[in-house]
């Protein structure tokens, strides 16, 4: 197959994004010596719209809709995703073609104040949007204050640095990819605050049927991260994950085999289903489904009946 002369590839200008798009450059530059490849910048719906929580204003799909518009146009290739950030099904017309390697899965505690969610005094405000962080923060610390925290990585860390929050819960990716390890004061174990489904791991997306960039981003994939990413998506997909649900599911490969971990709750903490289940690492997707089998035979469904319903 003939190699592409160039490679565009889309971005959301957030520091992040430009981060994981620098790096994606920079891999592909290396393996296509003879391609010229360029970052083409562009802002989300997601991205300008930061005084209502997501679950408002439409989920995850805002943040890469612009992207996918410039790759059907041909005014790129490729984009570039926090496989958090992905929704839980496709849009039609495009595929996750790789899985790069999982950089910190885990939660980061930040704070200029305390050390750890265990140091927090009773009424202490603590920032997060996300509904998964929520959920386990009520249910394990009911004492403190849960603040809604919107915006990229450096708003979000200005908003704490201001004074608006006494600490603040963000995915330690994030902030070790953009140099700012310094400000994690500890990270949370999987048990303290089991991961997002895609924590921590880049997507790459791509027009479906476009083989030549697929074969070019082939490189990319790295199959134990998209195994587990797999697992994680297709178990929360079951659950309608992309829908605002708070739910977390989180697999690693452990002594050959895929232990997926997963659970759904109240946005109040106040009811809360569990389950885990080890298996072949190639039944990725098939693993994810029987998890959320599992935890609706738990009683999944009576708190999914609560929650707003996917439209
Ligand atoms: N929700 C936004 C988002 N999407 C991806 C990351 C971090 C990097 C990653 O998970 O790969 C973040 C920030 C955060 O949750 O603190």
């Amino acid at each position: 197959m003939s190699r592409p002369s160039k490679i565009v590839i889309a971005s959301r200008e957030s520091r992040l994004a430009m981060w994981q798009a620098v790096h994606v450059r920079d891999r592909l530059s290396s393996l296509n010596p003879g391609a010229e490849v360029v970052i083409l910048g562009m802002t989300t719906k997601g991205d300008q719209i930061l005084d209502r929580p997501l679950a408002e204003i439409g989920g995850k799909g805002l943040f890469i809709k612009e992207l996918e518009v410039a790759m059907q146009e041909g005014r790129a290739h490729l984009a570039v995703h926090s496989m958090k950030d992905v929704p839980m099904v496709m849009p039609e017309g495009f595929v996750l073609a790789a899985i790069s390697a999982r950089e910190n899965p885990r939660d980061a505690f930040v704070s200029n104040k305390y050390n750890g969610l265990d140091d927090l005094p009773a009424g202490a405000v603590v920032g997060t949007s996300s509904l998964r962080r929520e959920a386990i923060l009520r249910a394990k610390y009911p004492q403190l204050v849960i603040k809604s925290l919107r915006g990229n990585l450096d708003t979000r860390l200005k908003k704490l640095d201001a004074g608006e929050y006494d600490a603040i819960i963000l995915a330690a990716a994030g902030l070790i990819r953009l140099g700012l390890k310094d400000r994690i004061k500890s990270v949370l174990t999987p048990e303290q605050s089991l991961p997002a489904p895609g924590q921590g791991a880049l997507g790459i997306e791509l027009v479906d049927g476009d083989s030549a960039m697929a074969a070019v981003v082939a490189p990319l994939n790295d199959a134990e991260t998209a195994h587990c990413v797999k697992a994680e998506r297709s178990f929360s997909r079951a659950l309608g994950g992309s829908c605002q649900v708070p739910l977390g599911g989180y697999a690693v490969i452990d002594n050959g085999q895929l232990w997926l971990r997963g659970f759904v709750a109240t946005a109040d903490g106040k009811e809360m289903v569990s389950a885990e289940l080890r298996g072949n690492p190639a039944d990725d997707e098939a693993l994810g489904l029987q998890l959320a089998a599992e935890l609706r035979a738990k009683g999944a469904d009576a708190i999914l009946e609560k929650l707003a319903h996917c439209k």
